[in-house]
């Protein structure tokens, strides 16, 4: 089994020299236990928040993964609370002008609920893992420490059933074989059962990615019967209930891209529920989905405090409109508009929207529309933008739109001169209706205002992209940036997730320009 945590806050020790003492992390330390996992702990180290000295591993946070080295998941083995990536990303906001960045850990082991792992190996000895750094070589890693249990034990049953039923894995010079991938995606809202039980119970969603065109080919009942391998020996005739569900992707392309376009349900609920942000959320496999789903809550709880009540809300790079939906539904706003170019994820906005509470009066819309085009039309009728993308970070063109948006304003005086100027180009009018979805509790016709945003919320998972676009939103003076948190998204690797509030304008001087203006008039 496992290793699960447990956590503890202890004083420092007596021999801390002064300089320890400063240090809020020194107050941290971690036991592996074998025992099962407890409720995820949400650990705030924003006190004193300082530079990490030369951490003693000994008495910190270990890893204790058996992969470790070999396997390419995992950069760092101790101080497992401190990514070694914190102390730049202190001393970066400090320069940014933020000097109370805060840092929030979590549950260090058994955190990720999504893996995707490659297959390779034979039938006999599956491998399953990921790759080694540089290499096209598959590292096993049936004991992997960052991943949820279930997902272990889901691996171990895939492997099984590959055995028992003869499977091939697939073969990249060849081409040949037949299971290439597999996606574990756990969840932990089983409301059947206490909340403190349901994360260490978490069910999983296999998706099977297959090395044929569709279900009509040969090697269909192959699929099928490793499927159902999974379901009678992980379903929920079992006494542990493990597998949620079996899906199919079917990919034959040669290219690294792990996905094909074609999915099929084949075993288990179709509907695959989480708890984050204070709403249900469905999620089909072929939408993004967060990682580590505890961590995300905790994002989602400080985000929220971020937007005022009220607020109209247009959330870029939506996925599946979690971020989005999450603050219609907790800041009450007059309307949310998510943006999101896999239209992969307009299912799951769907059904997260249909479970809302019906008493909620906000415009609520998904668009599948990339959002480096025309990216203006998206942002003008918003109080407050939040940004939510890929590891590269924003697009050249939405970081310019986002920079011009003060000149707007002092150009565009008159509500109707931007209006005829602006609404024309909007996306969400101009595209076919089929594209967006749209649910108002109210039937109200989405509002169209001109108002410019005050607020920018940035949220990154890719550190070196967002230095990048912080410096530059900051560069022309037309943000500001109020505040910054990181979170332990990923423990064990050199990534943290930062939450970055931006307010419009430079502070003093935009009341002065906006005097200066009115005199001219
Ligand atoms: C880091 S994920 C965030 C998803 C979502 N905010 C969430 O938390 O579930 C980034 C998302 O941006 C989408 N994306 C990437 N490039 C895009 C673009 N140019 N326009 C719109 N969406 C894009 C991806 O498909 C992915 O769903």
């Amino acid at each position: 089994m496992a290793a699960a945590m447990s956590l503890r806050l202890v004083p420092l020790p007596s021999r801390a020299t002064p300089r320890d003492q400063k240090y809020s992390f020194s107050l941290i330390t971690c036991h592996s236990t074998t025992t099962t996992l407890s409720p995820p702990p949400v650990i705030s180290l924003t006190k004193d928040l300082k530079p990490n000295s030369n951490p003693n591993p000994s008495s910190s946070c270990a890893l204790h993964c058996p992969h470790f080295q070999s396997c390419s998941g995992c950069t760092h083995e101790y101080n497992l609370h401190q990514p070694p990536i914190l102390d730049e990303a202190i001393n970066f906001f400090k320069r940014m002008g933020v000097s109370n960045f805060t840092f929030d850990t979590c549950r260090l082991w058994g955190w990720r609920c999504r893996a995707k792992l490659a297959v390779r190996g034979s039938s006999e000895k599956p491998l399953v893992g990921l790759y080694e750094e540089g290499t096209h070589n598959i590292v096993d890693i049936p004991e992997c420490q960052a991943h949820h249990p279930s997902i272990n034990a889901a691996v171990e049953l895939l492997k099984k059933g590959m055995a028992e039923l003869n499977i091939e894995p697939y073969n990249e010079d060849q081409g040949t074989g037949d299971l290439r991938y597999v996606q574990m995606a756990v969840t932990t809202y089983d409301t059947s059962l206490p909340a403190s039980e349901r994360y260490r119970n978490g069910k999983v969603q296999v998706s099977l990615v297959w090395n044929s065109r569709s279900e009509s080919s040969p090697s269909f009942g192959k699929l099928n019967a490793l499927a159902n391998y999974m379901w009678m020996n992980g379903g929920p005739k079992r006494k542990v209930h493990l597998i949620h569900s079996v899906w199919a992707n079917f990919q034959t392309s040669t290219n690294n891209i792990i996905f094909g376009n074609r999915w099929r349900h084949l075993l288990g609920d179709r509907d695959f529920w989480e708890h984050v942000g204070g709403i249900d959320v469905s999620m089909v496999p072929s939408s993004f989905g967060q990682a580590n789903t505890r961590a995300f809550d905790s994002l989602l709880s400080k985000l929220h405090k971020c937007v005022p009540y009220g607020a109209s809300v247009v959330d870029l790079y939506a996925g599946a409109g979690v971020i989005g939906l999450s603050l219609a539904a907790t800041r009450k706003c007059r309307s949310v508009k998510c943006v999101e170019v896999n239209k992969e994820s307009k299912l799951s906005f769907e059904k997260t929207a249909s479970r809302l509470p019906t008493s909620m009066d906000s415009n609520i819309s998904w668009h599948h529309a990339d959002t480096s085009k025309d990216p203006l039309s998206w942002i003008i009728g918003s109080d407050v933008v939040v940004v939510d993308p890929p590891r590269k970070g924003l697009d050249p063109s939405l970081i310019s739109a986002l920079h011009s948006l003060s000149s707007l304003k002092l150009k565009d005086k008159s509500p109707e001169s931007a209006r005829k100027e602006v609404t024309e180009k909007r996306p969400w009018i101009l595209r076919e209706r089929e594209s967006s979805v749209q649910s108002n509790s109210s039937q109200r016709a989405q509002e169209e205002s001109n108002s410019l945003p005050e607020t920018l919320i940035y949220i990154s998972c890719g550190w070196d992209s967002f230095k990048e676009d912080c410096k530059m939103l900051l560069s022309n003076k037309s943000w500001r940036l109020e505040k910054a948190h990181g979170f332990n998204f990923f423990p064990g690797t050199q990534s943290i997730e930062v939450l970055a509030v931006f307010k419009r304008g430079s502070g003093v001087n935009i009341k002065k320009k906006k005097s200066g203006k009115k005199k001219k008039t």
